[in-house]
């Protein structure tokens, strides 16, 4: 579960984040949105504890000041906007290192690691880039393989920076899909940075609207998707 209460954030002078209260527990799946600039990926700075706060954060009851090791201990994965490899590696050694968590430093991957792989490529329908370059890839093959790893670290609560942001329309809407079966079928808390509204109808879960003047979690209804849509089609106020 993840729980914030009276959360304030910012950067030196400029407060971003003002006193932010939820409370979402697993099985959820929550899309962050809010106009550019309106603190998303601030939100996931404080998360992943790159960014100071005040109030109080809780992970799975733990305050997050007191988690030693929140990706090791398998509390927390991130999945930033931009994620950059600038050397040669193949897909499949990119994706099992996923699995880090379950390994000693200098363990092998076995035969049966790539099988998991394998399988996880195949239900992303990716399977035929397994033994690609990554670097060779499109920025949207790039974004499959980066999501297929982090379904892989297999953490309780999951955070994505703007997963779909470069995928065409069809794997948009498949991200979606597999983002929400997988949250309801491994337990799993999902928080995910999107732009794309329209994607979220049919889905099961939560908007939290960070341009909001006091942003809270809505479940999503074709209702509140338009409501929001409306809300974002407008000028920002600036902050
Ligand atoms: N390190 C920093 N120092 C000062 N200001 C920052 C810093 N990082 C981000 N900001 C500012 O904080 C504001 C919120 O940034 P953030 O990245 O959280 O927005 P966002 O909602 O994720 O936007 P987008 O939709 O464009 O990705 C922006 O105005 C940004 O310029």
């Amino acid at each position: 579960m993840l729980e914030v209460k009276n959360l304030v954030a910012g950067y030196e002078q400029r407060v971003l984040i003002r006193n932010l209260f939820f409370y979402v527990s697993a099985p959820a799946f929550v899309a962050v949105v809010g106009h550019n600039g309106a603190g998303k990926s601030t939100l996931f700075k404080i998360l992943t504890r790159n960014l100071p706060y005040q109030g109080e954060v809780l992970l799975n009851g733990q305050s997050l000041h007191h988690l030693a090791n929140p990706a090791g201990s398998g509390v927390l994965s991130y999945l930033p906007q931009k994620n950059t490899v600038t050397f040669p590696i193949k897909v499949r050694d990119l994706v099992v290192m996923g699995l880090f968590r379950h390994k000693r430093f200098f363990e092998q991957y076995s035969e049966q690691d790539y099988q998991t792989v394998q399988h996880l490529l195949s239900a992303l329908e990716i399977e035929h880039l397994l033994h690609r370059e990554f670097t060779e890839l499109s920025g949207g093959e790039q974004q499959l393989v980066w999501l297929a790893q982090l379904m892989l670290q297999d953490a309780a609560i999951c955070l994505l920076d703007e997963p779909t942001q470069q995928l065409d329309i069809y794997h948009k809407k498949r991200v979606f899909n597999l983002l929400t079966n997988w949250v309801t079928e491994k337990n799993k808390l999902v928080l995910c940075i999107t732009h794309d509204l329209v994607n979220l109808h049919g889905h099961t879960g939560y908007l939290l609207n960070l341009s909001k003047p006091v942003p809270t979690l809505e479940i999503l209804s074709p209702e509140i998707i338009q409501e929001n849509i409306s809300y974002l089609e407008a000028k920002p106020h600036l902050i």
